[in-house]
């Protein structure tokens, strides 16, 4: 049975009197132990929703509930944010100049010495950074001081994980990584991680719910690959998966059957096969992308995309047999 641990509703966060700033009439459920991602451009409101739940910004309109109780804004108490939350930031917010182990046992009381070592040395093996126990933050690198940070932050009985953008310092190695990381901490130890970040690579693969914010409104919300695969606006289907957008009249140069609005297709759906409904299409360029290239394709002036995942078969100029396997109609 899934557990609610948080719902927000119809929350709305203007910034003084900026009109399309902050987030609008906002609501969502989140259960226990899932990850959620907030996936959306810059500006789209991510930091902001984030900050309203951990209860750092007040909100105008609506509130946000944890297990039930209304969450307290800034104004509201001495010391802004919620308990059973903790908020981990591009930053770290590390003592740099202190080791690795003590970082992590400074979140506790000394009330009991023995629980208090015992529960930081079980954090450092959760996160793989018990061999790293005396060394100084300062001689750690990016990954390593995050996964610091994230152990000092769950230390202490912490039920809801917020990570702003957790893989900005990373490079791509790293990052795949960090993602699997969070996954298997989040399996491990239960814990809820609500997640913002602006790389949609970050929510397809970390996620159980993604949620894809524009301009301050959810757009859309579900599991990584409903999103993918039916995404509701144009913005979710491009920010996603590159994909390839034809109006009305391009389509129908193309066969595609629409009477209003936009054939929406990602490069993958893209066949090239000499199958009845194939249409010849002029290779225009070839780009290559590692374990596959993608090729720009044209035909009766509009140009589309398409993965090609047997590299070096064609070049520029050539012609091919392709079919648009399947489109939306956003
Ligand atoms: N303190 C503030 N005062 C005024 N406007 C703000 C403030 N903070 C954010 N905004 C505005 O609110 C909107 C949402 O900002 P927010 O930082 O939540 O977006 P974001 O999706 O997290 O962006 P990024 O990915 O760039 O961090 C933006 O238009 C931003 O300019």
């Amino acid at each position: 049975m899934k557990e609610q641990i948080i719902s927000v509703k119809n929350i709305s966060k203007q910034y003084q009197q900026e009109q399309a700033s902050g987030v609008q009439n906002i609501s969502f459920d989140i259960n226990k132990g899932e990850i959620i991602a907030i996936i959306g451009e810059s500006g789209s409101g991510k930091s902001t929703l984030l900050k309203c739940i951990y209860g750092l910004l007040s909100v105008d309109e609506g509130e946000v509930t944890f297990n039930g109780e209304r969450i307290l804004g800034p104004n509201e108490q001495l010391i802004p944010g919620h308990k059973e939350m903790k908020m981990v930031t591009q930053d770290f917010s590390l003592n740099i100049y202190a080791k690795v182990y003590d970082n992590i046992a400074s979140m506790m009381a000394n009330t009991d010495v023995h629980y208090k070592h015992e529960k930081t040395m079980e954090m450092m093996l959760h996160l793989h950074i018990d061999h790293l126990k005396d060394k100084k933050i300062t001689q750690l690198s990016g990954g390593e001081q995050q996964r610091v940070a994230i152990a000092k932050a769950l230390v202490t009985n912490t039920s809801v994980l917020l990570l702003d953008e957790p893989f900005s310092q990373v490079d791509a190695l790293l990052k795949n990584q960090l993602r699997a990381d969070i996954k298997r901490i989040a399996a491990e130890t239960g814990v809820t991680v609500i997640m913002v970040s602006h790389d949609p690579a970050d929510g397809l693969f970390l996620a159980d719910e993604l949620l894809i914010l524009k301009d301050g409104h959810l757009m859309q919300r579900g599991k990584p690959a409903e999103i993918y695969n039916h995404p509701n606006h144009i913005y979710t289907a491009r920010m996603l998966g590159n994909a390839v957008v034809l109006n009305t009249d391009d389509a129908k140069k193309l066969g595609l059957e629409i009477k209003e609005g936009n054939a929406v297709f990602y490069p993958e759906w893209v066949e090239l096969s000499n199958s009845w409904n194939s249409r010849r299409f002029e290779v225009k360029d070839v780009y290559y992308k590692g374990f596959y290239e993608e090729l720009l394709l044209e035909r009766n002036g509009v140009t589309i995309r398409a993965i090609q995942l047997n590299r070096g078969e064609h070049k520029k100029n050539d012609h091919v047999q392709a079919n648009i396997g399947r489109f939306l109609k956003l």
